[in-house]
């Protein structure tokens, strides 16, 4: 589990993170939502220690990051995935040495050790055979998989997606999405996705936080968010007409259970 607690962040006078307190589940696909600016990538940053809040803490099973030594940081790192906007694969590397670079920089595999544990993953996201391929030469979708292959190489118990879906098209957006929820149940990860896509938060959202102008606003599942009478909430939630019309129907169903 992961817990946020009243952290806040500025940059200069903007502040863009106010008082904002949140619990990843354990083994469960964490969702952060919410309008463009409302600093999910930043809390994200921080979650993950890539960026220093002004004040607050996070704890991973109880232990916050930000007092931990440089040993101590390092073993909780090898145990977090990062799965980045746009995949971040180095061009100039094979789909295979992408993958093999993890255990290069973190375990004292030999080269055979290395090689198997890199085509087990490339099997488990179904890309076995694209070992020599250059991420030029496959597609937005494939990059997406060699960078979850990469991401989950080290058997992490925590993974962070920033934005999966980004520039994919809806049916490997699904799937991507499917192949994320799956690994999180298989392997029992903390997942944390931030996310635009409604069709994740409904299908996907074991547990979501929804963020607003910096300050968590709302925190639940993907079962209860239907009923939340949130204000802004239901604004970014049930953007279109069709939208509020299913909700509408969905509320009038349940009441007459
Ligand atoms: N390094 C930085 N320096 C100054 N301002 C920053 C920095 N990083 C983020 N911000 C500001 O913090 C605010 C929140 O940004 P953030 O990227 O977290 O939003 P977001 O919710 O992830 O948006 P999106 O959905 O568009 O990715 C924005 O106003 C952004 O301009």
């Amino acid at each position: 589990m992961i817990e946020i607690q009243h952290i806040n962040k500025g940059f200069e006078e903007k502040k863009v993170l106010l008082d904002v307190s949140a619990t990843m589940l354990a083994g469960k696909t964490n969702l952060i939502i919410g309008t463009s600016g409302s600093g999910k990538t930043v809390l994200m940053k921080i979650m993950v220690g890539l960026m220093s809040p002004d004040s607050g803490s996070v704890l991973y099973e109880g232990r916050n990051i930000f007092d931990l030594d440089d040993k101590e940081l390092k073993e909780i790192r090898t145990q977090i995935g990062m799965l980045f906007q746009g995949s971040a694969l180095f061009d100039s590397q094979t789909v295979e040495q992408n993958i093999m670079f993890p255990l290069d920089m973190f375990t004292r595999k030999t080269r055979r050790e290395k090689l198997a544990r890199a085509n087990e993953v490339l099997e488990r996201v179904n890309l076995q055979g694209a070992n020599k391929k250059f991420p030029a030469e496959i597609s937005g979708g494939m990059k997406k998989r060699v960078a979850l292959a990469r991401a989950i190489v080290l058997n992490p118990k925590y993974l962070f997606c920033d934005e999966p879906n980004s520039g994919l098209d809806p049916q490997t957006s699904i799937l991507i999405d499917e192949l994320i929820y799956d690994l999180t149940k298989e392997y029992n990860i903390t997942t944390v996705i931030n996310t635009h896509d409604m069709n994740t938060v409904m299908e996907r959202g074991d547990h979501i936080v929804y963020m607003h102008q910096g300050k968590k606003k709302w925190e639940g599942s993907n079962k209860e968010i239907i009923f939340s009478d949130d204000e802004d909430l239901n604004k970014f939630i049930f953007a279109s007409d069709f939208l509020r019309k299913a909700k509408e129907i969905m509320m009038s169903e349940q009441k007459a259970i």
